[in-house]
């Protein structure tokens, strides 16, 4: 039995792709889907071409905004291999929800825009990687619209990173000129089938786009007499390209890419399908399977162990016909089952996981059994908070999934006291969600809570929720907050009547919070109280 736990999870891949909005994330997505035959045509993922089943109002608001505020996964087999795609939100102001899905992958693809190179989000999402130590693939997209230069974008990722991207297909033309890539390590088969990385073989790959771009595109060999025939200059280019990347030691490698320190990077363009099959192949063939994961005393806990997992998302109400809550447990060791009762580590109670599913976008199927890396949404599961850890046998807890550093605040006002009840229930719901930090302050007492975000639209998503799914109108006084630093009780007690900020505490773990409205309040408030306990929450890291 054990082995068969070994085995399973070592043909897991589990990654999310992240990306700056607008690079293209909803369609590499779909395109990999594709490529894994978990969709027959394009536009079916994200129901972004038909997004029936999406019924809730603060679902239309994402639709309306055409952003992506939910976050799930979607599973394929592909080269034997079990592929676990985790969807991560689009827009910046839900980059909490994302570092919260990054907890769950054991990789990343990082998608840049030809055109823009790094963006903000881009670079912050490098950052947290890095202090995760998630290895990245880099897949620099929309090669086929007018690009910055490939040796620049390398440089411009090596010097602004310190991750030294080490590219595995290098492109033969751009724009309306991209044709295809040059692989700079072997794609190909291995005598037992699976692909491996191998040496470089001469010539290139030559992509053709199906009619319409609702199929795949077509990869085909072209050898170096006929890629020079095809592609002359454009080929040559690539070529003397490819060569000065080995001069300055820009090749795969295995080590440094599974220590974070090089990011294998593709070139493609994922519209038209370019270079996403490559990628695929690279995930499997590269990404690292699960592996015992430390729990909160830094412990391994052995993937063969009994039943473990811990809820990086949770959400209600996705189905207004179902009223339902949904966590999402990323299973850590052992063999889930369907229906089997789990121990919750935090309130040591059991409970049981009759309703188990997969589920993205709109689709849901049901689970009946789950190995290490895998995905599982358990309805109905309330009680369970982001963060909690599940588990059968042995007793483990994970680490606490970090919170990360607010920069908007705002006091939320509640105008019906007849529903004050409701307002309670609500606002614990998307404390245990995470939607947005929920603090408390002495002077404002329970009635009006103070809401911590990253994002703005953070609490936009919280008003329109206790509207549509609790029926309480709300609104938010912007607070004149931009940063918060962790304090010790007795720091809170001092602070109590300190001008220009304000303490607060947070329930999900009781700490101590003290905002400020800017950094320099942080100094004279260190200059006026000596000895005060005064740590930062680490800006998208693990504070
Ligand atoms: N020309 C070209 N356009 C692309 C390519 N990939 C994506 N796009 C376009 O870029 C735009 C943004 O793509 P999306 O996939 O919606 O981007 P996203 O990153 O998911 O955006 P969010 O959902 O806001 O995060 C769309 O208009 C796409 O059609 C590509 O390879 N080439």
């Amino acid at each position: 039995m054990s082995s068969h736990i070994a085995a399973e999870a070592a043909r897991r891949r589990t990654f999310a792709v992240i990306s700056h909005p607008d690079a293209g994330k909803s369609t590499i997505t779909e395109a990999l889907a594709l490529y894994g035959r978990a969709i027959s045509s394009a536009g079916a993922v994200h129901g972004k071409g038909d997004r029936k089943g999406v019924v809730s109002d603060w679902m239309s608001m994402e639709q309306d905004r055409g952003i992506s505020i939910t976050s799930a996964a979607l599973q394929f087999e592909y080269r034997g291999c079990v592929v676990n795609l985790l969807d991560t939100p689009g827009h910046a102001d839900f980059s909490e929800d994302t570092y919260r899905v990054l907890t769950a992958v054991d990789a990343a693809v990082m998608l840049l825009d030809a055109a823009k190179g790094l963006e903000p989000q881009t670079l912050k999402l490098f950052e947290v990687c890095r202090a995760r130590r998630i290895p990245v693939i880099t897949f620099i997209n929309k090669w086929d619209r007018p690009a910055k230069d490939a040796l620049e974008l390398i440089e411009e990722i090596e010097t602004r990173i310190g991750i030294k991207p080490t590219p595995v297909t290098w492109p033969v033309g751009v724009g309306g000129e991209f044709r295809g890539v040059i692989e700079r390590v072997g794609f190909g088969e291995e005598a037992d089938g699976r692909r491996v990385t191998g040496p470089q073989v001469p010539g290139m790959v030559r992509y053709e786009r199906s009619p319409g771009g609702q199929q795949l595109a077509t990869a085909e060999f072209l050898d170096e007499a006929s890629a020079i025939a095809q592609f002359g200059p454009d080929y040559e280019r690539a070529q003397e390209e490819s060569e000065l990347l080995s001069e300055v030691e820009a090749d795969f490698d295995p080590k440094t890419f599974e220590s974070g320190q090089t990011t294998p990077t593709l070139f493609g363009a994922a519209l038209v399908h370019f270079g996403v099959g490559q990628l695929l192949d690279l995930l499997v063939d590269i990404a690292p399977s699960p592996f015992s994961r430390d729990d909160a005393k830094g412990q391994p806990r052995d993937l063969e162990d009994g039943f473990s997992g811990f809820v990086f998302k949770s959400q209600a109400n996705m189905n207004a016909s179902h009223r339902d809550q949904l966590a999402f447990i990323r299973v850590c060791s052992g063999r889930f089952e369907r229906g089997m009762q789990v121990t919750q580590a935090q309130g040591k109670r059991t409970m049981s996981t009759k309703y188990a599913q997969t589920l993205f976008g709109s689709a849901r199927d049901t689970v009946d059994e789950a190995w290490p890396g895998d995905i599982v949404g358990l309805v109905n599961a309330t009680g369970l908070s982001v963060g909690d850890t599940i588990y059968t046998g042995r007793a483990v807890e994970y680490p606490p999934l970090p919170a990360f550093a607010p920069e908007h605040f705002g006091a939320l006002q509640m105008h019906d006291t007849s529903k004050a009840k409701r307002f309670r229930r609500g606002i614990a719901q998307l404390d245990a969600e995470g939607v947005v930090q929920v603090l408390y302050s002495e002077r404002r007492g329970e009635a009006t809570p103070v809401l911590a975000a990253v994002g703005p639209l953070q609490f936009e998503v919280t008003v329109a929720r206790l509207q549509a799914e609790f029926d309480v109108p709300a609104t938010i006084d912007h607070l004149p907050f931009q940063l918060a630093r962790l304090t010790d009780a007795e720091g809170a007690q001092r602070l109590r009547t300190a001008p220009g900020v304000e303490v607060f505490t947070r329930p999900r773990d009781g700490a101590h919070l003290v905002a400020l409205p800017n950094k320099y309040r942080i100094q004279t408030i260190v200059n006026d109280y000596p000895g005060l306990v005064l740590e930062p929450l680490l800006a998208g890291g693990q504070g």
